[in-house]
This record gives C-alpha cells, sequence and structure tokens, in this order.
C-alpha cells in the first residue's frame, strides 16, 4: 500500500436497482432504478468533499456505497488500494482487513435519534464501540476519553451529559453524540449524510462550524452530503474542498468549491446556484435557467446528457451523445460533465433543441 494512495477511491461506480413492478406479470422485466451512474471519485487523506443534488439524485445511495454499505454493481471501490468487496468477501487475501475498513469509515446520519438506543446513557451508548475496537482500553481509559469528547463537542458538564438518556437531548446534542461516536473509532473518513439538515437553521452552522474543526484537529477526512448547496458550500469552502454535483446518478460537476461556485460550467449547477438566494445572487433571471421544470424519472432517465430535456443550452448532440468528464481549469481539478466546457466539439455545430439555445446566460455564469 502506497502512502499516496486515495482514502477512498470510486471508479466507474454504478448502483442500480430493481424496482417493484411488472403489475401481475411474474416474468415482466423489472425496471431498473439508476441510482448512481459512472461515477469516479478520488478522496485523500484530511481531503473534504461535499456533494449537492436535489432529492433522488442519488447521494444518499453514493455515500453508502462510498463507505462499503451498499455494493455497486459496477465499478470498484477501494479503501486505500484495497478493494473494499473483495475484502468483505474475503478474496484474494485482502490487504486490508474488512473490520479495519468498516471501523475507518464512519457514518453520521440525518436522524442522530435513530442511531442511539433510547434506554442507554449517552456514557453507555458510546463505550459499546470503544470496547468492541479497543478491548484492551481499560475502564477508567475509557470513560476519560469518552468525557474528553463530550467536553470537546462542547456538552459541559461532561460527566452530567454522560449519564442522560437520548431523550434528555436536543437534536443537535444527539448529533454532537452520533460525531464523537464516529470519531472514538478513529476514523480516515466520515460520511455526513444530511447531518445537519434536521437541525434548526440557528444551529446548522455551528454544528458545521465543530466539524469543520474536528476535521481539521484530527485530520480526517469529510465526505459531506445535503441537498441544500448553501450548506454544501459552506463546508467545501471552509475546509478548502471541493464541491461535486449529483444530478440524476451522475457527478456532472465536481471541483475547489469557489471554483464551481463562482464559474460554474454545467447548466444544472447554475441551476442550483439560481436556486440558493444564499449565495447572494441579486442580479439574473428572474426564472429558473431551465426549460422545464419537472426532473425525469431515475427509472428511464433521458439518453444522452441527462440535463438534455431541461438543459437552456441543449443541441441535438447533447439529446444522442453523452459527453465526457472534461477538465476546465489548468490544474485539471475542476471537471464537468458537459459539452460546453470544450471548444471545439461538434457540440457548437449542433443543431439547438426546441426553446434552447447556446448563447450563455452572462448574467448566471459571471455573477
Ligand atoms: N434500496 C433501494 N431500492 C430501490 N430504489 C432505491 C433504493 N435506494 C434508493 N433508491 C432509489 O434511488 C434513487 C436515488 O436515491 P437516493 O436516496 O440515493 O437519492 P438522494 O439524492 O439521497 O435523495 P434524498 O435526499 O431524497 O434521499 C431514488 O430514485 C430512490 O428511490
Amino acid at each position: 500500500m502506497s502512502v499516496d494512495q486515495p482514502v477512498l477511491s470510486l471508479s466507474d461506480v454504478d448502483v442500480h436497482f430493481e424496482k417493484d413492478g411488472g403489475g401481475l406479470n411474474p416474468f415482466a422485466d423489472r425496471p431498473t432504478i439508476r441510482a448512481v451512474d459512472g461515477v469516479s471519485l478520488d478522496i485523500g487523506s484530511n481531503d473534504v468533499v461535499a456533494i449537492v443534488g436535489e432529492s433522488g439524485s442519488g447521494k444518499t445511495t453514493l455515500g453508502k456505497t462510498a463507505v462499503g454499505l451498499q455494493q455497486p454493481t459496477g465499478g470498484s471501490i477501494s479503501y486505500r488500494g484495497q478493494d473494499i468487496w473483495a475484502a468483505k468477501k474475503w478474496r484474494s487475501n485482502p490487504s486490508i482487513p474488512y473490520e479495519e475498513i468498516r471501523r475507518s469509515l464512519q457514518i453520521i446520519h440525518q436522524d442522530p435519534g435513530a442511531a442511539l438506543n433510547p434506554n442507554r446513557t449517552v456514557m453507555s451508548s458510546l463505550a459499546a464501540p470503544l470496547k468492541r475496537w479497543q478491548p484492551d482500553l481499560g475502564s477508567e481509559d475509557r470513560e476519560a476519553r469518552i468525557l474528553h469528547f463530550i467536553e470537546r463537542v462542547g456538552m459541559s458538564p461532561p460527566h452530567d451529559y454522560a449519564h442522560r438518556y437520548p431523550h434528555q437531548l436536543s437534536g443537535g446534542e444527539k448529533q454532537r453524540v452520533a460525531l464523537i461516536r464516529a470519531l472514538l473509532m478513529n476514523p480516515d473518513l466520515i460520511l455526513a449524510d444530511e447531518a445537519v439538515s434536521a437541525l434548526d437553521v440557528s444551529l446548522r452552522v455551528e454544528m458545521m462550524d465543530l466539524m469543520l474543526e474536528l476535521q481539521s484537529e484530527f485530520d480526517t477526512s469529510f465526505l459531506f452530503i445535503s441537498h441544500d448547496l448553501s450548506n454544501a458550500r459552506y463546508i467545501a469552502e471552509h475546509s478548502g474542498g471541493r464541491l461535486g454535483v449529483m444530478y440524476l446518478g451522475e457527478l456532472v460537476e465536481l471541483g475547489p468549491a469557489d471554483e464551481v461556485l463562482q464559474n460554474p460550467q454545467h447548466p444544472y449547477t447554475k441551476v442550483l446556484k439560481w436556486a440558493t438566494p444564499e449565495l447572494g445572487v441579486d442580479e439574473g433571471p428572474t426564472e429558473p435557467p431551465v426549460r422545464e421544470i419537472d426532473i425525469p424519472d431515475p427509472v428511464n432517465p433521458p439518453a444522452g446528457c441527462r440535463f438534455h430535456t431541461r438543459c437552456p443550452n441543449a443541441t441535438e448532440q447533447c439529446r444522442t451523445d453523452t459527453p465526457p468528464a472534461a477538465n476546465v481549469d489548468t490544474s485539471g481539478n475542476h471537471h464537468v460533465t458537459c459539452y460546453r466546457a470544450t471548444d471545439d466539439d461538434a457540440y457548437w455545430n449542433s443543431t439547438p433543441l426546441d426553446g434552447a439555445t447556446l448563447a450563455s446566460d452572462e448574467t448566471t455564469h459571471d455573477d
């Protein structure tokens, strides 16, 4: 294993589900939901990636797949060079055992209450996984470590909080306990799936600031998932991380947060930006920059570029061909899956679809 090896490497990952259906005919083909399609993403040490996209775009499925909870139906996913599913099935004598991979990849969910046993105190809930992963740690050291973390996340006095039950904690406090539980495992990466979405708006920034502080204190990588661009932006910008945009199962744009927001290249990223008033875009179109409001069904996504049915700049080429991910900056860090990112493509000679135009709307481009 090389030290330069990414913590996680997703290569051309697909996750397709069979949908219940077919009516009364048991032999009918079941429709396929293409929850994640062709996603490639490397996450390094001490790296932060925030993924944003509308409901149903595949964010949760991608996150679960990244941490080894969902098996991909195509492509591969590896932890420090070890294929996670080969390790899980103990194929080819894994260089990293699956248990080690599971410990290194932790999760905090939107609803931390659901992950806490209502009949256990905070101390007991936090001690259980530590006992499993570090059986040699004496009970006094274990308690001291837990109390230290409780205080570190701002719950003071720690002894008081340690003896509370989940129903005696606020939503923000439960989320802090979930964060401690993840950190106690000394993980390489934490998946935070809509981890602040259920909190009051006033508490969200506080919680995100805490995650950012702990991320840098422990050098833990974060995969942060949110349907809300302002939250995803906050995390990615404040950590100097990357922002990824998902649309109908595909990662359509990925790059440094500033770059993606100030110079969005995918027409869908421009839509998300338009729909996020917190980003301070005062000027620009009053209508969303799309031809169609409705999002297509992921069971039967459009051919070609999946966004072509809504895209204000779609051409015949977008309807029939799938654009490859292109780099749009010289450092090679900003990728976009759109023909418009390339200068010399046949796209520019292709006929615009009904209602579309090749011209950019500069007000949404350069604001
Ligand atoms: N286990 C499953 N079986 C069948 N379909 C699934 C399953 N999990 C997810 N899906 C479908 O896959 C698509 C992507 O779902 P996913 O939850 O990953 O999206 P999301 O972007 O996280 O949305 P949300 O924010 O609403 O959770 C959806 O159409 C969803 O219904």
